[in-house]
């Protein structure tokens, strides 16, 4: 405990000036800490024996958590905007099991419903008149959306859509919300009207009886079972057998059924229908941060406090955060966690200003924004799993237990490399974009890419290179990043050289299409994190804060140059006969960061209740609170400390004559 609060007083970042910074400002903190202070307060969001529950009763007491906070705490703390909402959601932690109501089927009416529409409806699931979710993806089809097979035939004597479930593929199959409460749910399925198939739109249906709850005729549904992780949402399944819906529950803000039958197509894209995953994959980069950064704060705090190995004689055991394998590994995550908050921010506000302009009808950024939220979503998701593993691992034994905080943080955080699509099949979208780009760059020499892909008429190594400079790394990426892109459009033409099909061309270069997407997300996120701690309220901060942000910039920057030093030699970006040098940058950039280490992790601002980890308190005190925990294990609770088991098993054994 004394070391924990020691380097805390050691330390000169200015914590509370980083934390207003993560958040947003003094008022929004603060908003936040009152709004966890009256969770943690409330005894209907206990957590003693949370870890012991069994699957039922998590699910249970979720549910009995949501309905509370919706009905009790937001009208009390009158809670209104997306931010206080989330910090209500993130410090009562678990899935809250009605989320897919607010997150996509609210979303999505808002997005693509009609005016008449959204004052139809919005106003039920605002006061929880209904309870919706998003029944996109079915047994046979996840990816593949334009192959969903549910069909919405129109019948034009009754103005009604036909839903129906054609094959066992078809059902329906993940969607959150689904299993146990939805009552209502948007149904993407193939729109038939006079014969012809006009491809997936998005319905309103109605599944269970808002009088009982019991389904509706002609409607199959419940949970699909056990699951990695996310025990407490019900992930369900939906078969429908002709379930007749009115006209007006095809959302038709962009295409219409008119009452006749006749289809009016979209003015413009028919990829608005995707919008609501747009919006999801945009938010996911900063869930993303929000897990990364909590399993950073139990795995820094706790090297610090544990101690393993002698190493002088009469000296103390040397602290865990000591041992530069351990700061290479954490510090450099560290940075990490704050390259995935800035991409965060800049993805966000890039879906905030498509969205005006598409509120105009002006699609212009529409394919930027949805290259770059599927290349983020990708990389964001898959560095904080991949991250909280590695805190986890660092943390030894004690961070495999479930009071380590870790398993939970790890099972929320990786579905989400799979959910709101899979991060191959998106990496494969913003590839796809990138070949656009170097295309029209070729073929229109007055053409400007974006300034994301700005490296296709930019890319120059600079000479006497520093690679403390921004600037220069930059430069090494713009680089790295248009071989890369060169070498995945060659693959493909040279396969439609040799005669294959777009598919095959396409498919045979999949992995260098995959690996160009990464590269290119990966220099948006370093030019992200250069550019944002180069504005304004950054150089507003007090110098050693800017000085430890430039450092982990470095770190971000230039560890991935290292990791993937083989793609910057071929691209002529960087010499083998640099890598010590740079290697030695990242060395004296981890060690400056070292002292701020806690500091950094406190900004985060996270309660101990929410981080739900005996190593991650803020006081240090791990052991006390480890036995303490042991104390509510039920396996030690039986009469005289001996279990069942022996009597009914064990005892045979011991007594066997072998
Ligand atoms: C709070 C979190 C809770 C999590 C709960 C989880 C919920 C879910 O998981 S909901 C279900 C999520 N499912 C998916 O994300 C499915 C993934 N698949 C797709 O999005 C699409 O099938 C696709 C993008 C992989 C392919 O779509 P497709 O229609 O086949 O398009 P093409 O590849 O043929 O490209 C044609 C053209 O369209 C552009 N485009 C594709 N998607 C979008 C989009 N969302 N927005 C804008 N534009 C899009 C694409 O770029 C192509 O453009 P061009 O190159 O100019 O032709
Ligand atoms: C926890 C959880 C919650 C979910 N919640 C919802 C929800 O609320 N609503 C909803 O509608 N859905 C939901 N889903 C479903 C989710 O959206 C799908 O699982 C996801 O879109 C992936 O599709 P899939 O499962 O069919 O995988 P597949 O598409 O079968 O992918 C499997 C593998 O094949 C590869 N692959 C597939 N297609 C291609 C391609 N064209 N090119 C290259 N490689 C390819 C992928 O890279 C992947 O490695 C949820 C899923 C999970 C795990």
């Amino acid at each position: 405990m004394e070391t924990i609060a020691a380097e805390r007083k050691a330390s000169k970042l200015a914590t509370k000036e980083l934390t207003y910074f993560l958040y947003g400002g003094e008022e929004m903190v603060l908003r936040k800490r009152e709004i966890e202070n009256a969770v943690i307060s409330d005894p209907t969001y206990d957590i003693t024996k949370y870890h012991y529950l069994t699957r039922e009763e998590l699910f249970e007491q979720a549910v009995k958590k949501s309905v509370h906070s919706i009905t009790k705490l937001m009208p009390e703390l009158d809670i209104l905007g997306v931010f206080e909402r989330h910090s209500l959601t993130s410090v009562i932690g678990g899935e809250n099991p009605l989320s897919l109501h607010t997150d996509m089927f609210m979303p999505t009416i808002t997005g693509q419903g009609s005016d008449e529409q959204q004052e139809k409806w919005l106003p039920l699931a605002t006061n929880y008149k209904i309870i919706g979710c998003y029944a996109q993806t079915e047994m046979g089809h996840g990816t593949y959306v334009r192959g969903l097979e549910t069909t919405a035939t129109y019948d034009p004597v009754k103005q009604e859509f036909d839903i129906h479930s054609p094959t066992l593929t078809s059902i329906k199959w993940w969607p959150g919300t689904l299993g146990v409460n939805a009552t209502h749910a948007i149904v993407p399925a193939r729109l038939i009207t006079k014969g012809e198939d006009k491809g997936i739109h998005n319905f309103i249906v109605q599944l269970r009886s808002l009088d009982n709850h019991t389904a509706m005729k002609g409607i199959t549904i419940g949970d699909i079972g056990p699951k990695f992780g996310y025990a407490e949402m019900d992930n369900g399944f939906l078969k429908f057998e002709h379930v007749r819906i009115p006209r007006d529950n095809l959302l038709m803000r962009f295409s219409q059924v008119l009452p006749d039958g006749t289809y009016v197509r979209p003015k413009t894209s028919s990829k608005l229908s995707y919008g609501t995953m747009v919006l999801i994959r945009a938010g996911l980069s900063k869930f993303s941060f929000e897990m990364l950064s909590r399993a950073l704060t139990i795995a820094i705090r706790y090297s610090i406090v544990r101690r393993q190995t002698q190493n002088r004689p009469g000296e103390a055991e040397t602290q865990l955060l000591d041992y530069v394998n351990q700061q290479h590994t954490l510090i450099t995550l560290l940075a990490t966690v704050f390259g995935i908050y800035f991409v965060s921010q800049d993805t966000i506000q890039l879906y905030v200003k498509t969205q005006s302009q598409l509120n105009e009808e002006n699609m212009e950024l529409l394919p930027e924004l949805h290259a770059s939220s599927s290349g983020v979503k990708a990389i964001s998701t898959n560095l904080a799993s991949q991250g909280i593993e590695t805190c986890r691992i660092a943390c030894g034994g004690h961070g495999y237990s479930l009071s380590s905080g870790f398993p939970f943080l790890y099972q929320s955080t990786t579905p989400s490399m799979t959910y709101e699509g899979d991060n191959n099949v998106l990496l494969l979208q913003t590839a796809r974009y990138l070949i656009k780009i170097r295309k029209e760059v070729q073929e229109d020499p007055s053409y400007s890419p974006p300034d994301n892909v700005n490296y296709l008429t930019e890319a120059v190594r600079p000479r006497n290179i520093n690679f403390r400079s921004p600037q220069h790394q930059l430069a090494l990426y713009q680089c790295m990043v248009r071989a890369c892109v060169d070498r995945a459009a060659t693959k493909v033409s040279q396969g439609e050289k040799i005669g294959l099909d777009y598919f095959d061309a396409w498919n045979a270069a999949a992995v260098e299409l995959i690996q160009c997407a990464e590269a290119h997300t990966h220099y948006v996120m370093v030019k992200s994190f250069i550019e944002n701690i180069d504005k304004e309220e950054v150089r507003n901060m007090s110098p050693y804060n800017q000085f430890i942000l430039k450092c982990l910039s470095d770190i971000f920057s230039l560890n991935y140059i290292l990791n993937k030093s083989g793609l910057f030699i071929e691209a002529g970006a960087i010499y083998g006969r640099e890598l010590n040098e740079i290697r030695e940058v990242i060395q004296s950039q981890i060690l400056e960061v070292r002292p701020a280490a806690v500091s950094l992790v406190d900004a985060f601002d996270y309660p101990d209740f929410v981080l739900r980890s005996v190593l991650g308190r803020k006081d240090g005190d791990v052991y006390t609170a480890m036995w303490e925990w042991v104390q509510h294990n039920p396996r030690n609770k039986h009469k005289n400390g001996v279990h069942p088991v022996y009597k009914k098993y064990t005892r045979k054994l011991l007594r066997a004559k072998m």
